[in-house]
């Protein structure tokens, strides 16, 4: 999969080497619904003869528009987000970086300096999907402002227990701290990367930015530290700071590369004397 960065700097000069259907969103997490709406682009694509494209944005529309910005609790890291959509066949993954200026551009502006350029043929979207200057656009219009050289598709929202899923859903169901449910939503664990620190007896995790760290508690993980997958257990504490509980993973003092699959959290909390054997008596949570 190609990843092309839109900076703006470049936009006059927006050529794209091959037409294609083009799925658009933000995608955070890409979750059952997303990968819906990447696989029906897919599909489509194939039937037209032509390329599968993602086009997305980065930061989140919401940290940029408004006074102060909102900030916002990313499920994954950009380069994570394309491991995924080259996994789903994605041929071509355009990022567009979302800037103020970016924001004001009316519905029509975007279809005509963006989508036609690119080659779009094709869109395809979810029901709530919207773009342009305050969020006016949507697919419907689309045709039309392209002069009707870009058709499109409406994915039916995929539904768990009666209601969308989302994003937000699941950012919720993380700050619960309720990892078990995930898979339902994302199709697999929530899977986080980042370093182990290892000291005299206390082995701290730091995720990667671009991850989001689950409520205070004990929870079931897998980790790999590049020798495949084996289970254990981390305590979160309230200052979302992440300690491994165990097995040893490690006789030396070290820093090194893992990622974490969260499986769910434990119903009790750890005893104060697990706390104690593991250095942890301060770490509040
Ligand atoms: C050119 C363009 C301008 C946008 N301007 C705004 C805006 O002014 N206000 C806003 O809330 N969102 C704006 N958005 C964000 C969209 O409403 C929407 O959140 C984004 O396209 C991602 O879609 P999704 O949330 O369905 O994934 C804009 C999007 C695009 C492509
Ligand atoms: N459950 C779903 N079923 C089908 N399509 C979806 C679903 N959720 C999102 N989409 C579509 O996927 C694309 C990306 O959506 P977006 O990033 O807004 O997802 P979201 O999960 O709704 O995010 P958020 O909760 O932050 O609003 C859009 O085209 C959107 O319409």
């Amino acid at each position: 999969m190609k990843i092309i960065i839109i900076d703006h700097k470049n936009d006059q000069h927006l050529v794209a080497s091959c037409p294609a259907v083009a799925a658009l969103g933000f995608f955070d997490g890409v979750h059952l619904g997303h990968q819906k709406v990447i696989q029906t682009t897919k599909k489509l694509a194939e039937k037209m003869g032509l390329k599968t494209a993602v086009i997305s944005f980065f930061p989140h529309p919401k940290e940029i528009i408004g006074k102060t910005g909102e900030r916002v609790h990313y499920l994954l890291p950009p380069a994570e987000k394309a491991k995924k959509f080259s996994r789903l066949g994605v041929d071509y993954f355009y990022l567009i970086r979302f800037t103020p200026e970016f924001a004001r551009l009316e519905p029509k502006e975007f279809v005509q300096k963006y989508l036609i350029p690119l080659q779009i043929k094709h869109a395809v979207a979810g029901y709530d999907f919207s773009y342009g200057r305050k969020g006016k656009g949507n697919l419907a219009m689309m045709e039309e402002d392209s002069g009707c050289s870009i058709t499109v598709t409406k994915v039916e929202h995929v539904k768990r227990n009666d209601e969308k899923i989302s994003s937000t859903l699941i950012r919720n169901k993380i700050r619960l701290g309720l990892m078990e449910e995930l898979p339902d939503y994302l199709g697999e664990f929530y899977e986080t990367k980042g370093k182990m620190i290892c000291t005299d007896g206390k082995d701290e995790l730091l995720l990667d930015r671009y991850y989001m760290i689950p409520s205070k508690g004990c929870y079931d993980v897998a980790i790999d530290r590049g020798k495949g997958w084996c289970n254990g257990r981390v305590l979160v504490t309230e200052q979302k700071k992440i300690y491994w509980l165990g097995p040893p993973i490690s006789s030396v003092s070290g820093i090194f590369r893992v990622k974490v699959k969260w499986i769910s959290r434990e119903a009790n909390s750890i005893s104060k004397e697990e706390k104690q054997g593991k250095n942890l008596v301060s770490a509040k949570g």
